[in-house]
C-alpha cells in the first residue's frame, strides 16, 4: 500500500490526476515488509473496466505486481489497451525487493519477459537493472540500459544511481530510442543529431543522504508519469522527475536530521519543481566535448537591456533596422549558399560596424568567425556540428535555442552570451511542431538560471510574438523578445517596432 501512497502524492503534488488498481496490500513500514496479499485478478479487471469508462488513461505507470497470474492479465491488458489509445505510454517501475528487505513477489524473468515488451519506459535502481539482464558483475550502466533495451525492446531505460558507489554524486542514466515514443509528440528526432538512432546522458546531483526516503522509487516513477502525461517529452520528463526527487530528499533531509538521524519514514512528495538548485547537471556528448571550455564574451550590456532582437533575413531589412539604434538584431539567411552567402553575411557585418547595435549571424559561424562577426546564434540542430572552442576563442559572442528544460540547463552549462527559449507560441515562420512552450513552460525555464546574485545569462524569448501578446511574455521577467514577422510584415514596420521597444522598456 506505501506504493499506492507515494503514487496518489506525487501524482496530486504534479497536477496529474490518478486512477490507483491495488495490485496487492502489503504490511510494511519504513523498516520492514512483512507481508504481501495480493489481489485477485478477477477484482483488477473489474476495477479496470470500471475506470476505463470514466478517464481512458494516457499514461499506465506499472509498479508492485505479485504474481505471474496478474503479469499475464497485465499483459493481455495493455496489449488491448494499445489498440484502443494509439498514444499510450506505459512505465514500469520493476519492484521486486523491498528497499527495506524483502521481496515483494517470486517473479523470474521469463514470466516477466512478456509484459517488459509491452513497456515504453523502464525504471529500474542498478540491482534491478542486474537482475533484468542476468549481468551480476559489471557496473558499466551503458552496457545494462542497451541491454534492457534489446532484449525488451523498451523505448527508454531510465536507470537509478540510488544504489550506485558514488557518495559524492547521484548519477542517473537514460539510454532513448528515438523514433519510437511519443510519435505524435515530436519525440522521434533528435534535433542535434537528426541521423541518431538512439541517444543516452546522465543526470547528476549532489548525494542527499536522508533515511526519510521510502517510496523514493515509487515516487520517481510517478513523477516522470505525470509529466509525460502533461506532455513533455522523456528528455525533459527525467529531468523534472530528478528536481522533484531532489527537492523531495532535501525536504526529507531536514526530518532525518530533526529526528537526530535515528528514525526512518517516507519520502516527502512535494509539488511542481521549480527551484534551480534542485535541478540536476546534464552530462551528454556535447557537455562533455565543452566540460572545460571557459565562458563566451558577455554582451557588455552594462546594465541595460537586450530589449527588442528582430531577427531579419534580408540586407534590405538590416539597412532599415539599423539606424534605429536597437541593442541587437540578428541576420537569418535561409535557402542562400556559396558565394552569394558569404557575400551576403560580410557586407552585413561590414554594414553593422559603425553602430553601436550588435549583429548575431544565425546558424553560419565560420563566415561570422571569417568576417568578424559581434556574435553567432546556434540553434540544436547545429549544435553538434559547430566548433564551439572556435567561435569561444575567436572572440565572438554566442546564443543558443533552447526548447524545455533538459536543453535549457544544457546550454546554460556552456555559458553562453545569450539563451534562447521557443517558440513561445505557434509561429508561421518556422516548423516548431511539438516544441511550443508557453508562458508557464517559459516561466519556469527561467526560474533555472542562478539567483539573480550570481551572473546570470540574459534569456531571449523567440516565436510567434506580436505587438498583442509581447506584455504578457516580457511580464515572466524574460530580458529580451525576439521577432520576425511582427516587424517584417507589419503594415508600418518602424511604427511596429517602435510599439514593441516602448513595451520591452516599460516591463523592465
Ligand atoms: C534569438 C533566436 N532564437 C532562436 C532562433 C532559432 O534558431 P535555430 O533553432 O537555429 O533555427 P533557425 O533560426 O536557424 O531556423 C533564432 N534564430 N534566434
Ligand atoms: C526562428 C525561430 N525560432 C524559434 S521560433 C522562430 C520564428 C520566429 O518568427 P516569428 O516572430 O515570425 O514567429
Ligand atoms: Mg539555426
Amino acid at each position: 500500500m506505501l506504493g499506492i501512497a507515494a503514487d496518489i502524492k506525487t501524482a496530486h503534488g504534479l497536477g496529474v490526476e490518478v486512477c490507483t488498481l491495488i495490485t496487492a496490500n502489503t504490511v510494511q513500514n519504513s523498516h520492514q515488509l512483512t507481508s504481501v496479499y495480493p489481489i485477485s485478478v478477477d477484482i483488477l479487471q473489474q476495477q479496470a473496466d470500471i475506470l476505463i469508462h470514466d478517464k481512458p488513461p494516457s499514461v499506465i505507470k506499472i509498479g508492485l505486481l505479485a504474481n505471474t497470474e496478474q503479469v499475464q492479465w497485465l499483459t493481455r491488458l495493455l496489449t488491448r489497451y494499445k489498440k484502443q489509445i494509439p498514444d499510450l505510454l506505459s512505465v514500469y517501475d520493476p519492484v521486486g525487493q523491498a528497499s527495506v528487505g524483502g521481496s515483494f513477489n517470486t517473479l523470474t524473468l521469463t514470466q516477466l519477459t512478456p509484459l517488459l515488451q509491452q513497456i515504453e519506459v523502464i525504471t529500474p535502481n542498478l540491482l534491478e537493472a542486474k537482475a533484468l539482464t542476468g549481468i551480476s558483475d559489471v557496473i558499466n550502466i551503458a552496457q545494462l540500459a542497451e541491454k534492457i533495451h534489446h532484449d525488451f525492446s523498451i523505448t527508454s531505460v531510465l536507470i537509478k544511481g540510488g544504489h550506485n558507489d558514488d557518495q559524492q554524486n547521484c548519477r542517473d542514466y537514460c539510454y532513448h530510442q528515438l523514433n519510437q515514443l511519443n510519435k505524435a509528440k515530436q519525440d522521434s528526432q533528435y534535433p542535434r543529431d537528426k541521423t541518431k538512432t538512439a541517444i543516452s546522458y546522465h543526470l547528476s546531483s549532489n548525494r542527499v543522504n536522508t533515511h526519510y526516503n521510502h517510496g523514493g522509487g515509487c515516487s520517481f516513477a510517478t513523477a516522470l508519469a505525470s509529466f509525460l502525461a502533461q506532455g513533455y517529452l522523456i528528455r525533459d520528463a527525467f529531468t523534472l522527475t530528478k528536481a522533484f526527487i531532489n527537492q523531495g530528499l532535501l525536504a526529507s533531509e531536514h526530518l532525518s536530521a530533526e529526528n537526530g538521524h535515528q528514525y526512518y519514514g517516507a519520502f516527502d512528495q512535494q509539488t511542481w519543481p521549480s527551484t534551480a538548485s534542485y535541478f540536476p547537471k546534464v552530462i551528454d556528448e556535447l557537455s562533455v566535448t565543452y566540460q572545460l571550455l571557459p565562458a563566451f564574451n558577455s554582451l557588455n550590456l552594462h546594465g541595460k537591456k537586450l530589449g527588442l532582437y528582430p531577427v531579419i533575413g534580408s540586407i534590405y531589412w538590416l539597412k532599415r533596422l539599423l539606424p534605429l539604434g536597437l541593442e541587437i538584431i540578428q541576420l537569418r539567411i535561409k535557402n542562400v549558399s556559396g558565394a552569394a552567402l558569404e557575400q551576403i553575411i560580410s557586407e552585413a557585418i561590414a554594414l553593422s560596424k559603425p553602430y553601436k547595435t550588435r549583429l548575431f549571424i544565425n546558424d553560419y559561424w565560420q563566415l561570422a568567425i571569417k568576417h568578424g562577426a559581434y556574435g553567432v546564434h546556434i540553434g540544436q540542430e547545429d549544435l553538434s556540428d559547430a566548433n564551439l572552442a572556435q567561435i569561444q576563442q575567436a572572440g565572438l559572442r554566442l546564443g543558443i535555442s533552447t526548447h524545455g528544460c533538459y536543453e535549457f540547463l544544457l546550454a546554460q552549462q556552456l555559458q553562453p552570451s545569450y539563451l534562447a527559449i521557443g517558440a513561445i507560441f505557434p509561429t508561421k515562420t518556422k516548423n516548431m511542431t511539438g516544441q511550443i512552450q508557453g508562458i508557464d513552460n517559459l516561466q519556469q525555464l527561467l526560474a533555472l538560471r542562478p539567483q539573480p546574485s550570481k551572473k546570470q545569462i540574459p534569456v531571449v524569448a523567440i516565436g510567434g510574438i506580436n505587438i498583442t501578446n509581447a506584455a504578457q511574455v516580457l511580464a515572466t521577467g524574460v530580458e529580451s523578445i525576439a521577432v520576425v514577422t511582427a516587424i517584417t510584415e507589419a503594415k508600418e514596420p518602424e511604427q511596429a517596432l517602435k510599439q514593441l521597444v516602448t513595451l520591452t522598456l516599460a516591463s523592465y
